[in-house]
């Protein structure tokens, strides 16, 4: 068995079952730290039953879930789990609407602040720095002082990216992240999620084969819970089970 030193994930043996259906079935999956994976599989493959499991919303019947080494994430709950650094975005974009991107930076960035003081207390000159820099990432430095709401769909997806990385996660679970996004902003996601991985380990669950082509990591192909396939993407794409019940139909 791999071992869990320099592994960010690890989950070994991990199963869970809704009424006597077993969602996940001796699920191992292991990321190392610094790596960025692309989760693919059909629907019901169990992508966002990992991924509650993973984020302490659900907890697995039996196996080990290990984070950042020898973190049992099994022994903690949600908000904990945010608090040690793991990171998730829904796909739907949750963001504050009525206030400007800066500010929905702001009201994220991580540390002791009322939503009074970081919206209208003396803004410190780290917290800008750091602001901007998100922007950068997110490519929404152009942007900052628009309404979220006037921004497209495409932007409001970077922006809710932005604020978890206001959180500074060590891993990031990105759920869907271009579903609904143009050509153009599906492209610009690659690049951006592949700038973040620099300094970050993230998951990436996505259906679109081109982005996760254009992603250029690691695939794993879920599949009534347990890994069908893994490897380089041409590799999986080859693979006549993974075509049987995911990519062929
Ligand atoms: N809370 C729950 N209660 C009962 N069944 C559940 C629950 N959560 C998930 N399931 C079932 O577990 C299986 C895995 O679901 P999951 O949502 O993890 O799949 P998925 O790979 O994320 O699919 P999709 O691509 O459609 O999002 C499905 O058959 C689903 O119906």
């Amino acid at each position: 068995m791999t071992t869990k030193a320099g592994t960010i994930l690890y989950l070994n043996g991990v199963s869970v079952s809704f009424d006597g259906f077993r969602a996940i079935n001796d699920l191992s999956l292991v990321l190392d730290k610094g790596e960025m994976r692309a989760i693919i599989g059909p629907n019901g493959a169990g992508k966002t039953t990992m991924m509650d499991i993973i984020t302490g919303k659900t907890r697995p019947d039996k196996g080990e879930v290990f984070f950042d080494g020898n973190i049992d994430l099994t022994r903690h709950d949600e908000p904990g789990i945010a608090n040690l650094g793991i990171g998730r975005k829904f796909q739907k974009p949750t963001v504050f609407e009525s206030h400007t991107v800066e500010d929905n930076i702001r009201l994220s960035l991580k540390g002791e602040r009322s939503v009074f003081a970081a919206l209208f207390a003396k803004n410190s000159v780290a917290d800008d720095r750091r602001i901007t820099e998100i922007l950068e990432t997110v490519r929404l430095d152009g942007r900052r002082d628009a309404l979220a709401a006037n921004l497209s769909h495409g932007q409001k997806q970077w922006l809710e990216i932005g604020m978890l990385l206001a959180q500074d996660p060590k891993l990031l679970l990105v759920d869907e992240p271009v579903a609904g996004m143009t050509d153009a902003e599906t492209a610009e996601t690659a690049r951006l999620l592949k700038d973040i991985a620099r300094e970050h380990s993230v998951i990436v669950v996505e259906h679109d084969m081109h982005f996760v082509r254009e992603l250029d990591v690691k695939v794993t192909c879920l599949h009534e819970g347990s890994v069908l396939a893994e490897g380089p993407l041409d590799h999986v794409a080859a693979d006549q089970r993974v075509v049987e019940v995911y990519l062929g139909r």
